[in-house]
């Protein structure tokens, strides 16, 4: 349902006659009032303990001011510390980020012209009171779920392993939080599930809900775009009012970048801040053992505010990413279970033909699949059936077909990854590479992970000099295959990863005969840092031999690169057992 334009610009304007005249009666409250105290800041921070200050209004400035709870306008010093902010939602203290006052004249201009507008807002407004209430009481509702009737189990969830074991882990603290509460264990309140559209991060936080036998609540955070003012932190109270009512749930909150956008201080929307705050406020609100978990979903994690990820809020960040394809294989079977497909549909062979569906995608391709085939009023769905609906699917995004503009690409992203994965095994075996694929995640074209050792308290010279290796194996392998002419953008993270640490080793750790044992940034007191052309020029020099090296190396083992690059094409997704059993066959047939 949605109003027309005029509607909602006469509700807008009401509204803005009310802020007007509130934030006039307040403005001139505070003016009267206008010697204003100046405060220590320990006086401040004990004020903030006796809960006796209501606002702060934040500025990048030296003095801050703020309003007591007995409406004592105060300044005090600015601590520009991280957590200030967040200390004060802690204590319920309403943050402001502007100034708190204009002058006497702006307000008064101000005025007369919320008064004319306001005048003719007022004249239009009888038609429209209506229409207000109706939305003002939509606004305030949002889907509820009630424990009966969440169906969804982890058995409807297929593939995406990780992301599975990181919520399950979650379905026994849902179920027992009192065992949790009695180790004075911290449960994490708030989890972000994080990857592209339908790879069913919706459905895994169902799932908790289903498996743990609690309601489930859904909002998006697009509902509170464009909503009146106030309404929306008012709908998040009122969210959490009634889901603490009754007691252990699970609350989802789709889009929510929509709310918690990064602030970058020109573009901010008050009314979105203020709804994030509410956000905020009621996941600190809540006693860490109700057994509410906050369920967060996002395309994008890297646009978040860092708000919204601090510890006791989303502190959990999981990764929910496209399917490979084993786990299209299983989504495939999950969504065929109750139709009748015909006996000649592999599905593993229609795995291997749907390179970058999401699971959205896949189930939607079985069910065109069979409404083209009940259309027909045939037996069973079979192939010309999926056929069709491969390209109705596809078709709905891009016009392209993905299938043959995909396979280049598939197969340099997948010698680039195996370049990686073949270098890290051949200088630095100790390293575990728990994860090699070809499938784009949010944070890139491939995918390759490697883990060093976290328990480490230095890094040697070696160490750094193997990374850089490893960063730019990727580069080399595309250079060896295609050639110097087509190397691609693949590698631009890789060389910022390389750059950063062959500049740390230059810079910092005195590690390079020639620059000495200098920190630069100490040296050049923190000006034009690093262009010192000496620096400039050991850390090109050193990255070039590494990179010699490197591709030497490489081209000695070609046929292992290759052997890896097949299995990347076949199977998408390598672990550890995979590469070794490349490497080891190898070797020994070597001997
Ligand atoms: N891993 C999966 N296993 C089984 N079905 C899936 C899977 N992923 C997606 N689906 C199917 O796609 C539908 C949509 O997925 P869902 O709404 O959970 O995606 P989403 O990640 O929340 O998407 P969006 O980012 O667009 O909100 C699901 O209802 C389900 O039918
Ligand atoms: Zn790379």
């Amino acid at each position: 349902m949605k109003i027309k334009m005029d509607k909602k610009l006469i509700i807008a304007v009401l509204l803005i006659v009310i802020a007007g005249a509130i934030g006039f009666v307040l403005y001139v409250q505070t003016n009267a009032n206008s010697d204003v105290k100046e405060v220590s800041y320990n006086e401040f921070l004990e004020a903030v303990e006796a809960r006796q200050v209501s606002t702060v209004y934040l500025v990048d400035e030296a003095k801050i001011k703020g309003i007591f709870s007995d409406g004592t306008v105060f300044v005090t010093d600015n601590p520009r510390t991280e957590n200030f902010k967040e200390m004060l939602l802690k204590n319920q203290i309403k943050v402001e980020e502007h100034k708190a006052n204009a002058t006497l004249t702006n307000a008064l201009s101000t005025l007369g012209v919320i008064l004319v507008i306001g005048g003719m807002g007022l004249y239009l407004s009888k038609q429209a009171s209506k229409q207000t209430s109706r939305e003002f009481s939509r606004m305030s509702n949002f889907e509820a779920i009630p424990q009966e009737e969440v169906k969804v189990t982890f058995a409807q969830v297929a593939g995406n392993a990780e992301a599975k074991e990181s919520i399950l882990d979650l379905v026994d603290f849902l179920r027992y939080p009192e065992k949790y509460g009695k180790y004075g264990a911290r449960i994490p309140r708030g989890v972000i599930l994080y990857g592209p559209p339908g790879t069913g991060k919706t459905l895994l936080a169902k799932a908790l809900a289903g498996e743990a036998g609690v309601p489930f609540y859904a909002v998006s955070g697009s509902d509170f775009i464009q909503i009146y003012a106030g309404l929306g932190a008012g709908r998040i109270r009122s969210l959490f009012k009634k889901a603490r009512e009754k007691g252990k749930c699970v609350i989802f909150i789709d889009e929510i970048d929509a709310l918690g956008k990064k602030r970058d201080g020109i573009n901010g929307n008050d009314e979105s801040d203020r709804t994030l705050n509410a956000l905020l406020t009621e996941m600190s609100g809540f006693n860490e053992n109700e057994g509410i978990i906050v369920i967060a979903a996002t395309n994008r994690l890297d646009t978040l505010d860092d708000a919204l990820l601090r510890p006791g809020r989303f502190d959990r960040q999981v990764e929910v990413g496209l399917p490979d394809v084993k786990a299209r294989h299983q989504i495939l079977q999950v969504h065929s279970r109750q139709k009748p497909l015909s006996q000649n549909i592999d599905l593993g062979k229609l795995a291997h033909q749907t390179v970058y569906f999401s699971g959205a995608e896949l189930e939607s391709l079985l069910n065109e699949a069979a409404i083209l085939a009940a259309k027909q009023g045939a037996q069973h769905i079979d192939l010309s059936h999926i056929d069709k609906a491969y390209y109705t699917v596809i078709a709905g995004e891009e016009k392209k077909d993905r299938s043959m503009i995909s396979k280049k690409d598939r197969e340099i992203t997948a010698y680039h990854e195996a370049g990686h994965a073949l270098v890290t095994k051949l200088i630095a075996p100790e390293n575990r590479v728990t994860k090699v694929t070809i499938i784009p995640s949010t944070k890139g074209a491939g995918g390759f992970s490697m883990n060093i050792p976290p328990d480490r308290m230095y890094r040697s010279k070696q160490e750094m000099v193997h990374n850089i290796q490893i960063a730019l194996a990727g580069r080399i392998a595309e250079e060896i295959v295609y050639g110097e002419e087509n190397i691609t953008t693949g590698a631009s993270n890789d060389i910022e990863k390389a750059t950063e640490i062959v500049t740390a080793m230059v810079k910092h750790f005195g590690m390079n005969k020639k620059a000495g044992m200098i920190n630069y940034d100490v040296l050049y007191g923190g000006r034009s840092v690093g262009m010192d052309s000496e620096v400039i020029s050991e850390c090109r020099r050193i990255m070039e031999e590494l990179y010699q090296e490197t591709k030497q190396l490489m081209e000695e083992h070609m046929n292992i690169l290759k052997e890896i690059t097949a299995l990347l094409l076949d199977k998408e997704t390598l672990n550890e057992e995979d590469l070794n059993e490349i490497i080891f066959s190898r070797e020994k047939a070597a001997i």
